[in-house]
């Protein structure tokens, strides 16, 4: 299957998910990211503000704020499919401009330089054992990551989103670990470890 084949049976199967099992798996991932170090050892966390299907990012960004860090959100640039972070606090500074996605409003939010972000987590449809994803197909986070050679990079997934190879191009790069319900990968050294199950 090629990217697009890819991100159209995923977006179709993740949209015939039960709340029932969905809520279950949400709620066991996010347990998992809460206890990772990489969660524990960040202070400002990039994160997307989720719509429809998506993994719901809410939980992850109240329980950020209760543990006293900072929620850096995405802006697209469509013109350059450039990403620029924003220091989010507060519902009212988001807005919805582009594609339905909710973003923050500029004027109402401090900017977020890349190099003061600790962990960065990277939204997508389906994801390999290397790290590999296929996302929504814009390139932003490609893009992006390909300056940030330091940042640590997870996603979150359910099992249903991991297979064992995606096609890759060579703008690809993988996340260093991937949490899902029932374990977490880290992808980058591409060994498996179940220490939080
Ligand atoms: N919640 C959430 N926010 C996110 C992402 C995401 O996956 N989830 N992104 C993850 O990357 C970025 C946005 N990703 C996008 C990826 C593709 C297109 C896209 O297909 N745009 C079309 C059509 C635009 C239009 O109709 O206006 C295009 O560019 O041709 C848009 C945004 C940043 N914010
Ligand atoms: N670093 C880059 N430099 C130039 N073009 C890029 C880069 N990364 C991705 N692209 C281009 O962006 C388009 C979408 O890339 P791809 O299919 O990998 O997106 P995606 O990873 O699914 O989306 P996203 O990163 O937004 O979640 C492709 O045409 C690809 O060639």
């Amino acid at each position: 299957m090629d990217k697009d084949a890819l991100r159209k049976e995923w977006k179709r199967r993740l949209s015939s998910l039960s709340e029932e099992k969905r809520n279950e798996w949400l709620h066991q991932m996010y347990d998992k990211l809460f206890s990772h170090e990489y969660w524990t050892s960040s202070q400002i966390i990039g994160v997307t503000v989720s719509i429809g299907n998506e993994i719901d990012t809410r939980p992850i960004i109240e329980q950020a704020w209760k543990e006293g860090k900072v929620v850096a959100i995405p802006k697209c640039n469509p013109i350059n499919k450039s990403l620029s972070f924003y220091q989010f606090n507060d519902d009212d500074q988001l807005e919805s401009h582009y594609f339905g996605l909710k973003e923050p409003n500029p004027d109402l939010c401090e900017k977020i330089h890349v190099s003061d972000m600790d962990l960065l987590l990277v939204p997508g449809l389906v994801f390999d054992h290397s790290g590999y994803r296929v996302g929504h197909g814009g390139g932003y986070y490609d893009r992006f990551l390909s300056k940030e050679n330091d940042l640590l990079t997870a996603a979150l997934c359910f099992e249903m989103q991991l297979v064992e190879n995606l096609p890759h191009e060579r703008h690809d790069i993988p996340v260093g670990v991937i949490i899902t319900s029932d374990k977490w990968i880290e992808s980058r050294k591409k060994s498996e470890n179940n220490r939080f199950q």
